[in-house]
This record gives structure tokens, C-alpha cells and sequence, in this order.
């Protein structure tokens, strides 16, 4: 008998988050180590986008009355550039390019970002500002001129009890700047005018009125020698109510805005703007629409579950065959749709099928274990539970001319296999301490799970599985290799000889035929 295996509602709730995270960096080679990273988290919920953090522009959404307008985030994570004078124990050379105004070098990109960050959080919302620095003119000067410039609609969070046994300190609320000849400036009086570029008001310390008020000490330094770390600066901000000057979206405007825009088609009839070409290198995205051709052979061989919108699946490319086939929640295909002629995303989709035209299956594409924990909750068909010893012998035996034949496996899972035809397969097993879900093959008498060599190392200690068949031990392989070459008469001499030979053979004929 063939068991189907059914998803509560809350599994499929959990494979497909409703939020998004905006993952950003203006190092396009970091927004591919980025991709790369969060591919490990299996999310349809994440966008890897390639700007200017300073100049990030709106992230644009459809609103539930259908107008269009920038998305306010809950939460923001200002990871800044900065001097990372607090990672010196690991990197060395900080040492020899340190000099103190680094930090003032790069007050105004840090502002810059951290205050975009802000006008791009909702009310009630929340930003981290961080930077692995010491320097309070990457830190404190920043969170204070944050602060005032926000006039209240800004707050310091107290987060001292939020980590018990982090040790830290708190932040700083007087600090003296210094010029690259160490000379020490500790007003704006101060400032000697060869650095007159350099140095700014905003840069000092609070004066002791509005010291109170700002609560720098809320701030939070972790300082190497306390716990073995690096050192880093993390800072809460609250944003309590719009920035002086910030428009609030309410659902008043939505209607001023729907008029507007009835009465503005009608009287203007311009040509309509001629849209960019989609200028960004990456491939754009291409939702499944309601034709989609390889859809009905995915749906049916897999079951998808009927509350599985079709038009969430995506492929990269328009034309030909489909290669791979990726997922996303709606929100995000939603911003792709509104946002991709001005935002360059680098990276959105968690990978589900691959095409695999082959083995006799019915369907053309296989599912892929980059995806599965979003998948297989939305499957129905295809999925038998395995025994922990039958998930032992697939990763054991990964010979691809001799898979593990179905008749070793548990008799129950034989069972399950009778019903299922060739195609592809997800393997689930659920043990007292470990769940695991390996896709994979069933063939006509043999199964196989798609598993990468050293993720099979893991699972087989998940399993508490003997895993020697993977393990290499370099040492031992080095040792093994030196002494059956110092058992061997060394070749390498007669080689050079024979090598003399011939070329002194080639530089005769040379001669020769030059004669
Ligand atoms: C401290 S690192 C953040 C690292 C990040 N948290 C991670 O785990 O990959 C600072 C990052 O800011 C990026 N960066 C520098 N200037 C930027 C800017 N103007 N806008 C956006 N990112 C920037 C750098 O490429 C670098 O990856």
C-alpha cells in the first residue's frame, strides 16, 4: 500500500512565510557570497539586492486596496562599513593602517546608511546599527546625530537585560577626537584648520543638556578581553512616531490618490513611458502563468496541494527548456513585478525542481534538496517514510551503477515503493531525536538519495551511522603516499633522461633540416 503523506495547515503556513527579508550589500561579489549563504536557510522569503544603502531606494508593494507604495520595514539591520579596528586579533593588518581618523573618514557614509535606514522603517519598528569599531566616531557620534536630527521620534532601546551573560559596556558619553598627528580636539574651537575638513560639530560629544536626554549609555560595546571576541558596537533604535517631515500612508491618502490618478489618466493622455529594458545582468523572473506548459505534468505527479497558488513556481528563462524551477511567497513575487526596473535584485527563489528528461519518469523534473523543506509540504504524492536503516543503506551506498536495490529496504517502505512509479522521490523519516527528508530516485528495483558527498558524512552522524566511507583522513593519506614513493626507484631521474634524449633528438633533426 502507498501511504500519503498529508501536511497540517500549519506546515504549509511555515513553509511559506508571509514576510520578506531584503538581504543588501553594494559589493555586487558580497551579494553573491550572500546568495550563496542564505541558499543554506531554504527561504521563498528572501531578496538579494545590489545598491547603495545610502540611496536605497523604496521597495515598492501592492497595497490591499491595489494602489502601489513603498514598503515600511518592521525590522533593520545597519551592518556598516566601518574601520573594523575591533577585529585587530584576527586581522593583523589593521594594525599598521589604523590611525585615528579613519573614523571620521567614515562618519558620513555611516550617517548616511543608518538614516536611510530609518526613513525606511514603519512606526513602532525597530533598527540595529552596528559596526565592529570602537572608535565613538563611528558609533556614539552617529546614534547621537541620529537622535537629535530625529527629535524625538526616535529612541535608544535599553537591551542590557536582552542578552543574559553578554558581557559589555555601556556606551560612551564623552570622547575627544584626534587628528592623524595625534593632537587631541576637544571642541569645535578646536579644530585646527588644516583638519577643518575633516571635523565637524557633529562629531563632538553631547553638551551636558542634552546629554540626559540621549542615553548613550544604552548603547552596548563588547570589548575583546571580556569573552574572547572581536570588538563590536550594537545600538537599538525605536522609531516612536514619523520623522519631523515624514509622510504617513493612511487610508485617507489611498483615496485622495485614487481620485488623483482617475482624474490625471483622464485629462493627460501621454504616451505611455517607455519602459527600461530590464538593464540589470541577472536573468529576469518569470512566474508561471495559468498556460504554463510544464505545469500540469508537476501538478499531477506530484500532487501539489490545491491551496498551492501555481503561479508562485518560476523559472529564469522565457525561452527553451526550463532548467530549474523556483519558488517564492507572494509578497515577494508581488515586489519582483512591481520593483524590477528599478531594483536590482540579484537573488530571489528557493530552487525546487530540476529538469531531469530522462529514466522513464512521467514528469520531466525532479525534486531538488536545495528546496525541500519548501516543497514537501506542499506535495502530496511521492513522499514514503523510511526506516533510519534504509536511510542508512542509501547513504551508504551512493554507487551510481549499483544503488541500493529495493528488495534490502525495511518491508513497509517495499510496500510503499510497489504503488510508485520510476521518477523522482522524497524519502521522510521521523525519529525520537532527528527528522530528516532526502529527496532522491525510485527506479525499477532501486532507490537512490540525492545527496552531496558531505552532506552525506552529516546525515549518517545524525543517524549515528558509521560514516568511514567517507571520512578521509589527510594525514594519513599524505603518510600513506610518502612511503610507497620511497619504496619506488625514482623515475623521475630516468624520465629527465629520456627527456634529455629527445630533445637533443629534436634539436639534431632541428639542425638537420636546417642544414
Ligand atoms: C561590516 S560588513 C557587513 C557584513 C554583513 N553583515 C555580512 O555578514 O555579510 C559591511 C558591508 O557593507 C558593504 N558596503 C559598503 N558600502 C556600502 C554601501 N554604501 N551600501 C551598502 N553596502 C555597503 C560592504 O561591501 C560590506 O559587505
Amino acid at each position: 500500500m502507498f501511504s500519503l503523506i498529508t501536511s497540517s495547515e500549519d506546515e504549509l503556513s511555515a513553509a511559506i512565510p508571509q514576510g520578506i527579508v531584503v538581504a543588501n550589500d553594494a559589493d555586487n561579489r558580497r551579494c553573491y557570497m550572500l546568495t550563496h549563504q542564505a541558499k543554506r536557510l531554504q527561504s521563498p522569503a528572501i531578496i538579494i539586492t545590489n545598491h547603495d544603502a545610502a540611496f536605497m531606494p523604496n521597495i515598492h508593494h501592492t497595497r490591499k486596496d491595489g494602489s502601489v507604495g513603498p514598503i515600511k520595514f518592521d525590522r533593520i539591520l545597519c551592518d556598516v562599513p566601518c574601520s573594523g579596528d575591533g577585529t585587530m586579533r584576527k586581522n593583523f593588518d589593521v594594525w599598521t593602517k589604523w590611525n585615528p581618523v579613519n573614523g571620521a573618514n567614515l562618519h558620513g557614509l555611516q550617517l548616511r546608511i543608518a538614516r536611510r535606514g530609518l526613513e525606511m522603517l514603519t512606526v513602532g519598528g525597530r533598527l540595529v546599527y552596528s559596526t565592529c569599531s570602537l572608535n565613538p566616531l563611528e558609533n556614539e557620534a552617529i546614534i547621537q546625530r541620529l537622535l537629535v536630527e530625529a527629535d524625538g521620534s526616535v529612541q535608544l532601546v535599553n537591551v542590557s537585560d536582552q542578552l543574559p551573560g553578554l558581557k559589555f559596556v555601556p556606551g560612551l558619553e564623552d570622547w575627544i577626537l584626534m587628528n592623524r598627528e595625534m593632537e587631541m580636539i576637544k571642541s569645535v574651537e578646536e579644530i585646527p584648520v588644516k583638519n577643518t575638513n575633516l571635523f565637524n560639530k557633529h562629531l563632538f560629544p553631547p553638551s551636558p543638556e542634552i546629554r540626559e536626554k540621549l542615553k548613550l549609555g544604552r548603547c552596548v560595546r563588547i570589548l575583546p578581553h571580556h569573552q574572547d571576541t572581536g570588538g563590536f558596537f550594537v545600538a537599538v533604535l525605536e522609531k516612536v512616531k514619523p520623522l519631523p517631515g515624514e509622510k504617513v500612508y493612511t487610508e485617507k491618502d489611498q483615496e485622495v490618490e485614487k481620485i488623483q490618478s482617475a482624474t490625471n489618466t483622464q485629462r493627460i493622455k501621454q504616451p505611455p513611458k517607455k519602459k527600461r529594458r530590464q538593464g540589470f545582468r541577472e536573468e529576469p523572473y518569470y512566474y508561471f502563468e495559468a498556460d504554463e506548459v510544464v505545469w500540469p505534468g508537476i501538478d499531477s505527479f506530484y500532487g501539489i496541494r490545491k491551496e498551492v497558488d501555481a503561479g508562485l513556481f518560476l523559472s529564469r528563462t522565457k525561452q527553451g527548456k526550463k532548467r530549474n524551477i523556483y519558488f517564492t511567497n507572494s509578497l515577494i513575487k508581488d515586489i519582483v513585478a512591481v520593483n524590477q526596473d528599478h531594483i536590482k535584485i540579484i537573488n530571489t527563489g528557493v530552487k525546487v525542481l530540476v529538469r531531469s528528461d530522462n529514466k522513464g519518469a512521467p514528469c520531466d523534473f525532479r525534486l531538488a534538496q536545495d528546496g525541500s523543506q519548501v516543497l514537501l509540504p506542499l506535495i502530496t504524492q511521492r513522499k514514503i517514510t523510511v526506516t533510519r536503516n534504509d536511510l542508512v543503506i542509501m547513504l551508504q551506498n551512493d554507487d551510481m551503477e549499483m544503488p541500493p536495490e529495493i528488495v534490502t529496504l525495511d518491508p513497509k517502505t517495499q510496500e510503499q515503493c510497489t504503488d510508485l512509479c520510476t521518477g523522482a522521490i522524497a524519502f521522510l523519516y521521523k525519529g525520537d531525536d532527528v527528522t530528516i527528508e532526502l529527496v532522491g530516485w525510485k527506479g525499477n528495483k532501486s532507490v537512490r538519495a540525492y545527496v552531496a558527498k558531505n552532506d552525506r558524512i552529516h546525515y549518517l552522524r545524525l543517524l549515528g551511522a558509521d560514516t568511514s566511507k567517507y571520512e578521509k583522513n589527510k594525514f594519513a593519506e599524505q603518510r600513506d603516499l610518502e612511503a610507497k614513493n620511497s619504496s619506488e626507484p625514482d623515475l623521475s631521474v630516468v624520465d629527465e633522461s629520456v627527456k634529455s634524449n629527445n630533445e637533443n633528438e629534436e634539436s639534431m633533426e632541428d639542425n638537420s633540416s636546417g642544414v
